[in-house]
């Protein structure tokens, strides 16, 4: 069995613990409150500037000159998405590079971003990449499943999760070139260096229902400090 289907076996259990989670239902049933679906997506696009570090060091690190065109490429649709992304809903969510930059970074998501730029240290493809492609493979996976549900057809919810398709799935997608080179990079590597990525790879996936669950619970760190100095009910977090 390759490295790369052996985190796949692993990581199923995660996948549907994400379909069950209620921010993920409530996409589906399209009962999120306005307040759920900003904290999301200020949190998101956010998090997905972090990754654009975690694309560069994809990039620098290389192993050949193959891999580091498509991190490139793939660095490049990311600049593309989150330019897109900051353009949309500007009334509703006035959110612009630099208000982006000043936007605090609530408790799951810094744990989040953390973790993955923590394996940049590494200098390590096979150690960064996993922390990054398991939030890539696991939004494509619920896009696939959410396309076998009956959902609510207005908008935000609409195209939410609604990405599957076009670069990033299939043979020639993201995804799969994601895991050959995981796989390509594992012939080299110990068999430790293989624990250790696939153990990121299912941290990655454990956060990504954290991640959920922070928006759907709405989590600052005012939260966190509510219950530490005031001795509010912790039963929330
Ligand atoms: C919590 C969270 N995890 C992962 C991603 C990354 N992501 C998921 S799908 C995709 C490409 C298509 O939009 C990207 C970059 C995210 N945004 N938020």
């Amino acid at each position: 069995m390759s490295l790369s289907q052996d985190i796949l076996f692993e990581a199923q259990p995660y996948l549907i613990a994400n379909e069950k989670h209620p921010f993920v239902q409530g996409i589906i049933t399209g009962k999120l409150t306005p307040e759920q679906l900003s904290y999301y997506d200020e949190q998101d696009i956010a998090f997905e500037y972090n990754e654009v570090g975690v694309i560069n060091a994809l990039i620098n690190y290389s192993t050949n000159t193959n891999q580091a065109l498509l991190f490139h490429k793939r660095q490049d649709l990311q600049l593309h998405m989150l330019h897109d992304w900051l353009a949309r809903e500007p009334e509703s969510m006035p959110h612009n590079w630099q208000t982006l930059k000043q936007t605090t970074i609530q408790p799951i998501n810094q744990m989040y971003r953390q973790h993955m730029v923590a394996t940049i240290q590494t200098h390590s493809v096979l150690q960064i990449l996993p922390s990054f492609a398991a939030g890539e493979w696991m939004y494509i996976e619920l896009g696939k499943w959410m396309r076998n549900q009956t959902r609510v057809q207005e908008q935000p919810f609409k195209d939410f999760l609604n990405i599957g398709g076009g670069d990033f799935e299939g043979p020639n997608g993201y995804i799969q070139k994601f895991f050959d080179i995981i796989d390509h990079e594992a012939e080299s590597a110990t068999k430790r260096e293989q624990e250790q990525a696939k153990q990121t790879f299912l941290k990655s996936c454990l956060l990504e229902w954290y991640f959920w669950d922070a928006a759907y619970k709405q989590i600052t760190w005012n939260d966190w400090k509510d219950i530490a100095l005031n001795g509010k009910d912790n039963a929330m977090l």
